[in-house]
Protein backbone atom coordinates (compact mmCIF):
# COMPACT_ATOMS: atom_id res chain seq x y z
CA UNK A 1 0.00 0.00 0.00
CA UNK A 2 1.41 3.43 -1.05
CA UNK A 3 2.20 6.25 1.31
CA UNK A 4 0.19 8.40 -0.46
CA UNK A 5 -3.06 6.12 -0.74
CA UNK A 6 -5.13 8.42 1.30
CA UNK A 7 -4.79 11.23 -0.49
CA UNK A 8 -7.97 12.71 -1.97
CA UNK A 9 -7.28 14.65 -4.85
CA UNK A 10 -8.63 18.25 -3.97
CA UNK A 11 -10.50 20.91 -5.81
CA UNK A 12 -9.17 23.64 -8.90
CA UNK A 13 -8.51 26.68 -7.18
CA UNK A 14 -11.20 28.99 -8.01
CA UNK A 15 -8.71 31.53 -9.59
CA UNK A 16 -5.68 29.75 -10.90
CA UNK A 17 -7.73 26.56 -11.88
CA UNK A 18 -9.70 29.12 -14.57
CA UNK A 19 -6.60 29.57 -16.44
CA UNK A 20 -5.86 25.78 -16.28
CA UNK A 21 -9.48 25.22 -18.20
CA UNK A 22 -8.93 28.34 -20.62
CA UNK A 23 -5.54 26.44 -21.76
CA UNK A 24 -7.25 23.20 -22.34
CA UNK A 25 -10.42 24.77 -24.42
CA UNK A 26 -8.85 24.86 -28.49
CA UNK A 27 -11.62 27.13 -29.39
CA UNK A 28 -10.13 30.08 -31.70
CA UNK A 29 -12.88 32.82 -30.09
CA UNK A 30 -11.75 31.43 -26.42
CA UNK A 31 -11.09 34.60 -23.96
CA UNK A 32 -9.97 34.50 -20.61
CA UNK A 33 -11.24 36.93 -18.34
CA UNK A 34 -10.06 34.49 -15.57
CA UNK A 35 -6.42 35.40 -13.61
CA UNK A 36 -5.80 38.93 -12.80
CA UNK A 37 -3.08 39.54 -15.00
CA UNK A 38 -2.73 42.76 -17.23
CA UNK A 39 -2.80 41.98 -20.90
CA UNK A 40 -2.78 45.28 -24.13
CA UNK A 41 -4.75 46.17 -26.45
CA UNK A 42 -3.76 43.01 -28.26
CA UNK A 43 -4.60 40.79 -25.53
CA UNK A 44 -0.39 39.96 -25.18
CA UNK A 45 1.36 39.84 -21.50
CA UNK A 46 2.91 43.50 -21.05
CA UNK A 47 6.38 43.82 -20.00
CA UNK A 48 6.78 47.54 -19.33
CA UNK A 49 9.53 49.30 -20.50
CA UNK A 50 10.39 51.28 -16.79
CA UNK A 51 10.89 47.18 -16.08
CA UNK A 52 13.07 46.30 -18.92
CA UNK A 53 15.47 49.00 -18.67
CA UNK A 54 15.81 48.84 -15.00
CA UNK A 55 16.57 45.09 -15.41
CA UNK A 56 19.18 45.69 -18.25
CA UNK A 57 20.53 47.80 -15.98
CA UNK A 58 20.98 45.49 -13.02
CA UNK A 59 22.80 42.91 -15.17
CA UNK A 60 25.61 45.00 -14.96
CA UNK A 61 25.50 46.91 -11.80
CA UNK A 62 24.10 43.88 -9.58
CA UNK A 63 25.52 40.59 -11.41
CA UNK A 64 26.28 38.56 -8.43
CA UNK A 65 24.23 35.84 -7.23
CA UNK A 66 25.00 35.83 -3.06
CA UNK A 67 21.92 35.43 -0.63
CA UNK A 68 19.95 38.46 0.33
CA UNK A 69 18.87 39.12 4.08
CA UNK A 70 16.71 37.27 5.38
CA UNK A 71 14.18 41.00 5.41
CA UNK A 72 15.13 40.92 2.00
CA UNK A 73 17.34 43.99 0.09
CA UNK A 74 16.80 47.09 2.55
CA UNK A 75 17.03 49.57 -0.64
CA UNK A 76 13.96 48.05 -1.89
CA UNK A 77 12.11 47.91 1.07
CA UNK A 78 12.48 50.94 2.14
CA UNK A 79 11.48 52.61 -1.28
CA UNK A 80 8.39 50.25 -1.08
CA UNK A 81 7.60 51.37 2.31
CA UNK A 82 7.96 55.19 0.97
CA UNK A 83 6.00 54.63 -2.31
CA UNK A 84 3.41 53.42 0.58
CA UNK A 85 3.16 56.26 2.98
CA UNK A 86 4.28 58.64 1.36
CA UNK A 87 7.75 60.66 1.58
CA UNK A 88 5.91 62.68 4.60
CA UNK A 89 4.74 59.55 6.78
CA UNK A 90 5.28 60.24 10.49
CA UNK A 91 6.41 56.54 11.55
CA UNK A 92 8.60 56.45 8.28
CA UNK A 93 10.13 59.68 9.12
CA UNK A 94 10.80 58.41 12.97
CA UNK A 95 12.75 54.98 11.66
CA UNK A 96 9.54 53.35 13.12
CA UNK A 97 8.02 51.06 10.22
CA UNK A 98 9.19 47.42 10.61
CA UNK A 99 9.60 46.64 6.12
CA UNK A 100 10.47 43.09 5.29
CA UNK A 101 10.57 41.89 1.44
CA UNK A 102 7.97 39.19 0.64
CA UNK A 103 6.90 36.76 -1.80
CA UNK A 104 5.05 38.77 -3.28
CA UNK A 105 1.57 39.76 -2.02
CA UNK A 106 0.25 36.71 -0.91
CA UNK A 107 3.93 35.82 1.35
CA UNK A 108 3.22 39.53 2.68
CA UNK A 109 -0.49 38.36 3.75
CA UNK A 110 1.23 35.50 5.12
CA UNK A 111 3.75 36.78 7.08
CA UNK A 112 1.58 39.32 8.23
CA UNK A 113 -0.71 36.20 9.06
CA UNK A 114 1.94 34.16 11.15
CA UNK A 115 3.02 37.20 12.66
CA UNK A 116 -0.22 38.29 14.33
CA UNK A 117 -0.83 34.67 15.19
CA UNK A 118 2.25 34.61 17.42
CA UNK A 119 2.44 38.06 18.52
CA UNK A 120 -0.96 39.84 18.22
CA UNK A 121 -1.66 40.28 22.06
CA UNK A 122 -5.34 40.09 21.80
CA UNK A 123 -7.74 37.46 19.85
CA UNK A 124 -6.32 36.13 17.25
CA UNK A 125 -9.63 36.50 15.05
CA UNK A 126 -9.33 38.25 11.33
CA UNK A 127 -12.88 40.02 10.02
CA UNK A 128 -12.78 39.69 5.96
CA UNK A 129 -14.94 41.34 4.10
CA UNK A 130 -18.08 39.25 2.03
CA UNK A 131 -16.58 38.59 -0.55
CA UNK A 132 -13.17 39.11 -0.62
CA UNK A 133 -10.25 37.42 -2.84
CA UNK A 134 -10.45 33.63 -1.92
CA UNK A 135 -6.88 32.90 -1.17
CA UNK A 136 -7.15 35.45 1.97
CA UNK A 137 -9.40 32.62 3.87
CA UNK A 138 -6.91 30.22 3.28
CA UNK A 139 -3.84 32.28 3.65
CA UNK A 140 -5.19 33.36 7.39
CA UNK A 141 -6.52 30.08 8.43
CA UNK A 142 -3.21 28.22 7.57
CA UNK A 143 -1.54 30.90 9.62
CA UNK A 144 -3.48 30.22 12.70
CA UNK A 145 -5.71 33.03 13.04
CA UNK A 146 -9.93 32.57 13.18
CA UNK A 147 -11.44 34.03 9.77
CA UNK A 148 -14.51 36.04 10.28
CA UNK A 149 -16.07 37.99 8.06
CA UNK A 150 -17.87 41.79 7.97
CA UNK A 151 -20.64 42.76 5.31
CA UNK A 152 -19.09 44.40 2.10
CA UNK A 153 -21.18 43.52 -1.18
CA UNK A 154 -24.75 44.81 -1.45
CA UNK A 155 -26.37 42.68 -4.27
CA UNK A 156 -29.21 44.34 -4.71
CA UNK A 157 -27.26 47.72 -5.62
CA UNK A 158 -24.35 45.82 -6.93
CA UNK A 159 -22.90 48.56 -4.51
CA UNK A 160 -21.07 48.86 -0.92
CA UNK A 161 -22.89 47.74 1.76
CA UNK A 162 -21.87 50.37 4.16
CA UNK A 163 -24.30 50.11 6.80
CA UNK A 164 -24.12 46.26 6.84
CA UNK A 165 -20.11 46.43 7.05
CA UNK A 166 -20.31 49.56 9.98
CA UNK A 167 -22.67 47.37 12.19
CA UNK A 168 -20.59 43.96 11.58
CA UNK A 169 -17.91 46.14 12.69
CA UNK A 170 -19.48 47.61 15.41
CA UNK A 171 -20.43 44.24 17.05
CA UNK A 172 -17.03 42.84 16.16
CA UNK A 173 -15.10 42.46 20.00
CA UNK A 174 -12.51 45.05 20.50
CA UNK A 175 -8.96 44.59 19.28
CA UNK A 176 -10.22 41.89 16.31
CA UNK A 177 -7.94 42.33 13.37
CA UNK A 178 -10.00 44.05 10.11
CA UNK A 179 -8.80 43.05 6.52
CA UNK A 180 -9.17 46.32 4.57
CA UNK A 181 -8.45 46.18 0.74
CA UNK A 182 -6.72 49.55 0.66
CA UNK A 183 -7.84 50.02 -2.87
CA UNK A 184 -9.41 48.27 -6.00
CA UNK A 185 -11.27 45.41 -3.95
CA UNK A 186 -10.90 42.45 -5.13
CA UNK A 187 -13.48 40.74 -6.60
CA UNK A 188 -16.09 43.45 -6.62
CA UNK A 189 -14.00 46.44 -7.63
CA UNK A 190 -16.09 48.53 -5.35
CA UNK A 191 -14.23 50.74 -2.65
CA UNK A 192 -15.87 53.16 0.07
CA UNK A 193 -15.54 56.76 -1.07
CA UNK A 194 -12.95 59.26 0.80
CA UNK A 195 -15.77 59.87 3.12
CA UNK A 196 -16.76 56.49 4.34
CA UNK A 197 -13.03 55.71 4.37
CA UNK A 198 -12.93 58.66 7.23
CA UNK A 199 -16.18 57.29 9.07
CA UNK A 200 -14.23 53.68 9.06
CA UNK A 201 -11.32 55.39 10.81
CA UNK A 202 -13.04 56.93 13.56
CA UNK A 203 -15.22 53.76 14.13
CA UNK A 204 -11.74 50.91 13.42
CA UNK A 205 -10.14 53.67 16.04
CA UNK A 206 -13.09 53.67 18.88
CA UNK A 207 -13.57 50.35 18.35
CA UNK A 208 -9.44 49.64 19.01
CA UNK A 209 -9.44 47.14 16.33
CA UNK A 210 -6.59 46.10 14.44
CA UNK A 211 -6.43 47.01 10.32
CA UNK A 212 -4.41 45.03 8.42
CA UNK A 213 -4.54 46.45 4.57
CA UNK A 214 -3.52 44.65 2.01
CA UNK A 215 -2.67 47.03 -1.27
CA UNK A 216 -1.76 44.87 -4.31
CA UNK A 217 -2.89 47.29 -6.48
CA UNK A 218 -1.52 50.78 -5.57
CA UNK A 219 -1.20 53.00 -8.65
CA UNK A 220 -3.49 50.45 -10.88
CA UNK A 221 -6.65 51.19 -9.71
CA UNK A 222 -6.94 54.76 -10.38
CA UNK A 223 -4.05 55.36 -12.12
CA UNK A 224 -2.57 57.47 -9.19
CA UNK A 225 -0.04 55.71 -6.82
CA UNK A 226 -0.81 58.87 -4.09
CA UNK A 227 -4.89 58.50 -4.69
CA UNK A 228 -5.03 54.64 -4.19
CA UNK A 229 -2.96 54.79 -1.22
CA UNK A 230 -5.04 57.41 0.02
CA UNK A 231 -7.28 55.27 2.69
CA UNK A 232 -3.79 53.53 4.43
CA UNK A 233 -1.96 57.19 4.80
CA UNK A 234 -5.11 58.14 6.31
CA UNK A 235 -5.42 55.76 8.68
CA UNK A 236 -1.82 56.60 9.93
CA UNK A 237 -1.88 60.05 10.08
CA UNK A 238 -5.42 59.26 12.19
CA UNK A 239 -2.91 57.67 14.44
CA UNK A 240 -3.96 53.96 14.04
CA UNK A 241 -0.97 51.08 13.77
CA UNK A 242 -1.32 49.40 10.74
CA UNK A 243 0.01 45.99 8.91
CA UNK A 244 0.27 46.30 5.39
CA UNK A 245 0.92 43.72 2.61
CA UNK A 246 2.33 45.00 -0.65
CA UNK A 247 2.21 43.38 -4.12
CA UNK A 248 4.27 44.63 -7.06
CA UNK A 249 2.90 41.94 -9.45
CA UNK A 250 0.57 44.44 -10.98
CA UNK A 251 1.72 47.88 -11.34
CA UNK A 252 5.27 47.04 -12.46
CA UNK A 253 3.65 43.58 -13.97
CA UNK A 254 6.25 41.18 -12.15
CA UNK A 255 3.72 38.42 -11.10
CA UNK A 256 6.07 35.68 -11.85
CA UNK A 257 9.01 37.35 -10.05
CA UNK A 258 7.23 37.40 -6.73
CA UNK A 259 8.02 41.18 -5.31
CA UNK A 260 6.34 42.39 -2.29
CA UNK A 261 6.66 43.84 1.17
CA UNK A 262 5.29 43.70 4.58
CA UNK A 263 5.45 46.59 6.93
CA UNK A 264 4.36 47.13 10.13
CA UNK A 265 4.41 50.53 12.17
CA UNK A 266 5.70 50.58 15.32
CA UNK A 267 5.85 53.10 18.14
CA UNK A 268 9.52 54.10 17.69
CA UNK A 269 12.93 53.04 16.24
CA UNK A 270 13.66 50.50 19.20
CA UNK A 271 10.49 48.67 19.15
CA UNK A 272 10.54 48.33 15.34
CA UNK A 273 14.21 47.09 16.05
CA UNK A 274 12.53 44.16 18.23
CA UNK A 275 9.69 43.88 15.46
CA UNK A 276 12.26 43.20 12.93
CA UNK A 277 14.53 40.74 15.00
CA UNK A 278 10.84 38.88 15.24
CA UNK A 279 10.20 39.19 11.75
CA UNK A 280 13.14 37.46 10.99
CA UNK A 281 12.28 34.46 13.14
CA UNK A 282 8.99 34.19 11.41
CA UNK A 283 10.54 34.34 8.01
CA UNK A 284 13.72 32.28 8.34
CA UNK A 285 12.07 28.61 8.56
CA UNK A 286 9.64 29.25 5.79
CA UNK A 287 11.91 30.27 2.39
CA UNK A 288 15.04 31.73 4.83
CA UNK A 289 15.41 34.46 2.38
CA UNK A 290 13.38 36.27 -0.58
CA UNK A 291 14.16 36.00 -4.23
CA UNK A 292 16.34 38.97 -5.54
CA UNK A 293 15.68 39.70 -9.44
CA UNK A 294 11.79 40.92 -8.60
CA UNK A 295 13.34 43.39 -5.71
CA UNK A 296 16.20 44.41 -7.99
CA UNK A 297 14.11 45.74 -10.80
CA UNK A 298 11.50 47.34 -8.28
CA UNK A 299 14.19 48.88 -6.46
CA UNK A 300 15.83 49.92 -9.72
CA UNK A 301 12.93 51.69 -10.46
CA UNK A 302 11.56 53.24 -7.59
CA UNK A 303 15.38 54.77 -6.65
CA UNK A 304 15.40 56.60 -9.81
CA UNK A 305 13.49 59.35 -10.62
CA UNK A 306 13.28 59.08 -14.15
CA UNK A 307 12.91 55.39 -14.36
CA UNK A 308 10.35 56.25 -11.98
CA UNK A 309 7.89 58.92 -13.76
CA UNK A 310 8.74 56.57 -16.50
CA UNK A 311 6.61 54.15 -14.75
CA UNK A 312 3.79 55.96 -13.20
CA UNK A 313 3.04 56.74 -16.91
CA UNK A 314 2.78 52.98 -17.37
CA UNK A 315 0.38 52.41 -15.01
CA UNK A 316 -1.77 55.04 -15.73
CA UNK A 317 -1.62 53.80 -19.11
CA UNK A 318 -2.77 50.09 -17.39
CA UNK A 319 -5.43 51.62 -15.45
CA UNK A 320 -6.45 54.46 -18.72
CA UNK A 321 -6.99 51.19 -21.11
CA UNK A 322 -8.73 48.69 -18.25
CA UNK A 323 -11.36 52.60 -17.76
CA UNK A 324 -11.89 52.53 -21.59
CA UNK A 325 -13.19 48.66 -21.89
CA UNK A 326 -15.40 49.38 -19.00
CA UNK A 327 -17.35 52.31 -20.98
CA UNK A 328 -16.52 49.99 -24.12
CA UNK A 329 -18.28 46.92 -22.67
CA UNK A 330 -21.11 49.04 -21.02
CA UNK A 331 -21.86 50.53 -24.30
CA UNK A 332 -21.91 47.67 -25.94
CA UNK A 333 -24.36 45.74 -23.42
CA UNK A 334 -26.45 48.49 -23.82
CA UNK A 335 -26.67 49.42 -27.07
CA UNK A 336 -27.50 44.71 -27.43
CA UNK A 337 -30.45 45.74 -25.43
CA UNK A 338 -28.87 43.20 -22.69
CA UNK A 339 -31.27 42.77 -19.85
CA UNK A 340 -30.50 44.47 -16.62
CA UNK A 341 -29.03 47.19 -15.37
CA UNK A 342 -24.92 47.35 -16.21
CA UNK A 343 -23.49 50.75 -14.73
CA UNK A 344 -21.99 49.21 -12.05
CA UNK A 345 -18.85 48.13 -15.04
CA UNK A 346 -18.13 51.47 -15.32
CA UNK A 347 -18.32 52.65 -11.54
CA UNK A 348 -16.60 50.07 -10.66
CA UNK A 349 -12.52 50.58 -10.22
CA UNK A 350 -9.24 48.69 -10.60
CA UNK A 351 -8.77 45.34 -11.93
CA UNK A 352 -12.26 43.65 -11.86
CA UNK A 353 -15.99 43.84 -12.54
CA UNK A 354 -18.25 42.54 -10.69
CA UNK A 355 -20.30 41.28 -13.55
CA UNK A 356 -23.56 39.90 -11.55
CA UNK A 357 -23.55 36.87 -13.63
CA UNK A 358 -24.75 33.80 -12.04
CA UNK A 359 -22.38 30.41 -11.60
CA UNK A 360 -25.08 28.89 -14.26
CA UNK A 361 -24.23 31.99 -16.60
CA UNK A 362 -20.59 31.63 -15.75
CA UNK A 363 -20.60 27.70 -16.58
CA UNK A 364 -22.50 28.38 -19.84
CA UNK A 365 -20.56 30.95 -21.04
CA UNK A 366 -17.10 28.91 -20.67
CA UNK A 367 -18.84 25.54 -22.33
CA UNK A 368 -20.96 27.44 -24.91
CA UNK A 369 -18.78 30.40 -26.01
CA UNK A 370 -15.32 29.71 -25.01
CA UNK A 371 -15.48 32.83 -22.34
CA UNK A 372 -13.93 31.39 -18.80
CA UNK A 373 -14.10 34.14 -15.67
CA UNK A 374 -14.69 32.87 -11.90
CA UNK A 375 -17.61 31.29 -10.96
CA UNK A 376 -18.84 34.46 -8.98
CA UNK A 377 -18.98 36.21 -11.99
CA UNK A 378 -15.73 38.48 -11.34
CA UNK A 379 -14.36 39.36 -14.70
CA UNK A 380 -10.58 40.48 -15.31
CA UNK A 381 -11.31 43.48 -17.44
CA UNK A 382 -7.86 43.69 -18.76
CA UNK A 383 -9.05 40.79 -20.67
CA UNK A 384 -10.67 42.35 -22.72
CA UNK A 385 -9.92 44.35 -25.98
CA UNK A 386 -10.98 45.93 -29.01
CA UNK A 387 -10.90 42.77 -31.12
CA UNK A 388 -12.95 40.44 -28.62
CA UNK A 389 -15.08 42.93 -26.37
CA UNK A 390 -18.20 42.58 -29.35
CA UNK A 391 -17.91 38.48 -29.35
CA UNK A 392 -18.00 38.89 -25.21
CA UNK A 393 -20.37 41.26 -25.30
CA UNK A 394 -22.67 38.83 -27.50
CA UNK A 395 -21.92 36.23 -25.63
CA UNK A 396 -22.72 37.78 -21.79
CA UNK A 397 -26.22 39.04 -23.66
CA UNK A 398 -27.25 35.82 -25.23
CA UNK A 399 -26.33 34.03 -21.68
CA UNK A 400 -28.55 36.19 -20.08
CA UNK A 401 -31.73 36.73 -22.14
C1 LIG B 1 -6.37 41.50 -3.17
C2 LIG B 1 -5.18 40.70 -3.56
N1 LIG B 1 -4.19 40.54 -2.64
C3 LIG B 1 -3.09 39.83 -2.94
C4 LIG B 1 -2.93 39.24 -4.19
C5 LIG B 1 -1.66 38.45 -4.38
O1 LIG B 1 -1.00 38.69 -5.51
P1 LIG B 1 0.54 38.26 -5.66
O2 LIG B 1 0.66 37.74 -7.03
O3 LIG B 1 0.84 37.23 -4.61
O4 LIG B 1 1.30 39.52 -5.40
C6 LIG B 1 -3.94 39.37 -5.18
C7 LIG B 1 -3.81 38.73 -6.54
N2 LIG B 1 -4.99 38.21 -7.07
C8 LIG B 1 -5.14 38.07 -8.52
C9 LIG B 1 -4.00 37.27 -9.14
C10 LIG B 1 -4.12 35.76 -9.20
C11 LIG B 1 -4.22 35.17 -7.81
O5 LIG B 1 -3.17 34.94 -7.15
O6 LIG B 1 -5.37 34.93 -7.37
C12 LIG B 1 -6.53 37.52 -8.82
O7 LIG B 1 -7.39 37.59 -7.92
O8 LIG B 1 -6.76 37.14 -9.97
C13 LIG B 1 -5.07 40.13 -4.86
O9 LIG B 1 -6.06 40.30 -5.77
Amino acid sequence: LSVWSAVPSGPPDPILGVTEAFKADKDPRKINLGVGAYRDGNGKPYVLSSVKKSEERILTSHPEKEYLPITGLGSFTQNAAKLAYGEDSAPLKAGAVAVTQSISGTGALRIGGAFLARHYPNAKSIYLPTPSWGNHTPIFRDSGLEVRQYRYFDKETVGLDFAGMVADLKAAPENAIVLLHACAHNPTGIDPTVEQWKELSDLIQEKKLFPFFDMAYQGFASGSTSRDAFALRHFVSQGHQVALAQSFAKNMGLYGERCGAFSLTTADAEEKARVDSQLKIVIRPMYSNPPMHGALIANGILSDPALYSEWEGEVKGMADRIISMREKLYTTLNDLNTPGEWGHIKSQIGMFSFTGLTKPQTQALAEKAHVYMTADGRISMAGLNGNNIDYFSESVSKAVK
